[in-house]
């Protein structure tokens, strides 16, 4: 199994119909799912506890049959509760229906008394609509109980694609999947219903799934540790890349100071601020490690860019809104770098994203690192975007506009890339909510453009670092501290 690649709901049952199709029956890919399923249970409950398996009407419900099967058999103490009546389950889940030859009751008359576990099989990827009624109120009984819950396939109740709760959902202890990982396992809010997740092999073949568009991924070291840049043993610092960051004006200039020693931390062989002449002073003051240049117009950074071995350029933090810094972005673009751009270089773009697909083409390579507000007014105009169904289609969508990767940033940071590949973010902490922390990641995407990291994978590798950083400082993390602790994480890798 590809651990890191994570398969859209569409994707998934195309998996299983070509596997099918292949010549291995479907009831196969159900029992190997149930024994999944049986498996993970045991490791909950003491020996002969009670297990409640809640089934629903579809083939989710069928695993939940072939996991009471395999319970009852091992000598635990089953209690079935079936969503409506037997005789409307069909396929797979009707033949898994009739290998269980105990008790079945409606899922009205469920309690959890007694219960060590709970199995949640009522519905998975096939979920069309907001739960409601028994099912509803079956959940909202178990989830007050308190009795550990095992979710097959999904939490019943989040969306499988987008990983929002339709009507309610059944938060879970653990989760048993299939496969791959769905991106509602890693979306929020159901990133945070799944407790533990595991991944079964049904029998799969990766190559099944690998011509599948868009690719999407878990955002984990190994989609992009072999791409990390690692310095050789003859190079010099300018080998490594040389980042070239922005300013803003005198009483704006902290913001790129942040970026820039990102990018010196993630090691680019060296940094320059280009700092408006009034403000570098102020710049001076807070820099050692850090070049400085002065930079007040689009043709004066022209200029300070016929030096070749700048290789990125970070322009937005703290930079102010307007034409002015328009014609910046515009400036910096032409000359085929790195870009990368954030914040206020995003926002000048507002409502203009085709207008920025345009400027970033120019670049060597762009990354775009919106928040959802600066999302939301780049791309208010764009099709497909606003109004797509879920945040891994708005943010490929707006990748395609842009022409650029966009660093799609929230508690579950989208990366998206032109070429139809995103990952999702599956780990951070609310502590990276702090004043600069945004201005942070621009530099260590920059530093990693800098030394020749690809694009997509930079911007992954980016948030990655930027988000385990996050978690392992914790408690009181302010915005200086993440450069500083970035090399405790790049040392893990
Ligand atoms: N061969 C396969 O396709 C495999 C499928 N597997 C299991 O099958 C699941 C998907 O099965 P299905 O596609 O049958 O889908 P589900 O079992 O998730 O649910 C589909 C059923 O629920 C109904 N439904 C949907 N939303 C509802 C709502 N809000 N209220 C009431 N009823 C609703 C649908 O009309 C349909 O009858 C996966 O999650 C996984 O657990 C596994 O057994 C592995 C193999
Ligand atoms: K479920």
């Amino acid at each position: 199994m590809n651990h890191h690649r994570i398969l859209a709901v569409a994707h998934m049952r195309e998996a299983d119909r070509l596997t099918i199709a292949s010549g291995v029956p479907g009831m196969v890919l159900m029992e190997r799912a149930g024994a999944g399923v049986a498996q993970a249970a045991r490791a909950m409950l003491a020996p002969t506890g009670r297990v409640v398996i809640l089934c629903g009407p579809g083939n989710n419900g069928g695993d939940g049959f072939i996991a009471a099967r395999r319970l009852a058999e091992d000598g635990y103490r089953v209690t079935l509760g079936l969503l409506g009546p037997r005789e409307r389950l069909s396929g797979d889940a009707a033949a898994a229906a009739r290998l269980y030859d105990g008790p079945v009751i409606a899922l009205e008359d469920i309690t959890c008394d007694e219960a060590g576990l709970v199995i949640d099989a009522l519905f998975g990827t096939g979920l069309t609509r907001d739960l409601e009624g028994a099912v509803a109120a079956c959940i909202a009984r178990v989830a007050r109980s308190g009795v550990p819950v095992l979710a097959v396939d999904i939490p019943s109740g989040i969306d499988g694609d987008s990983g929002a709760i339709r009507g309610v959902a059944l938060p879970a202890t653990r989760t048993v999947t299939f496969a791959a990982r769905k991106p509602g396992h890693l979306l929020l809010p159901g990133r945070d219903l799944c407790g533990a997740i595991s991944v079964v092999d049904i029998g799969i073949p990766d190559a099944t799934c690998d011509g599948f568009a868009p690719a999407l991924f878990a955002n984990e070291p190994a989609l992009w540790r072999d791409t990390l840049p690692r310095p050789e043993s003859d190079t010099h610092k300018y080998k490594r890349g040389h980042a070239l960051v922005l300013s803003g004006e005198m009483h704006r200039t902290g913001a790129a100071r942040l970026a820039a020693r990102g990018a010196l931390r993630v090691g680019a062989g060296a940094v320059t601020l280009a700092s408006p002449r009034a403000a570098l002073a102020v710049n001076a003051a807070h820099l050692t490690a850090i070049m400085l240049a002065p930079c007040d117009t689009p043709e004066e950074l022209g200029v300070l860019l016929e030096d070749r071995r700048f290789t990125a350029v970070a322009l937005g933090p703290g930079y102010g809104v307007g034409e002015a810094t328009r014609a910046m972005v515009k400036a910096a673009a032409r000359t085929g770098r790195g870009l990368v751009l954030d914040a206020d270089a995003l926002t000048s773009f507002a409502g203009e994203a085709y207008t920025l697909g345009m400027v970033a083409s120019a670049a060597r390579a762009c990354v775009l690192t919106p928040h959802e507000g600066e999302m939301r007014r780049l791309f208010e105009s764009a099709e497909g975007v606003r109004d797509a169904p879920n945040r891994w289609q708005a943010a490929l969508r707006a990748a395609e506009i842009v022409r650029s990767v966009v660093i799609c940033k929230g508690g579950d940071t989208i990366v998206a890339s032109p070429d139809g590949r995103a990952a999702i973010l599956a780990e951070t902490t609310p502590y990276l909510a702090t004043a600069g922390s945004g201005d942070v990641l621009t530099g260590i995407v920059t530093g990693l453009i800098a030394q020749g990291m690809p694009a997509f994978e930079a911007a992954c590798a980016a948030v990655w670092l930027h988000a385990r950083t996050g978690i392992v400082y914790g408690p009181g993390l302010i915005a200086e501290d993440l450069s500083e602790a970035l090399p405790g994480v790049l040392r893990g890798l």
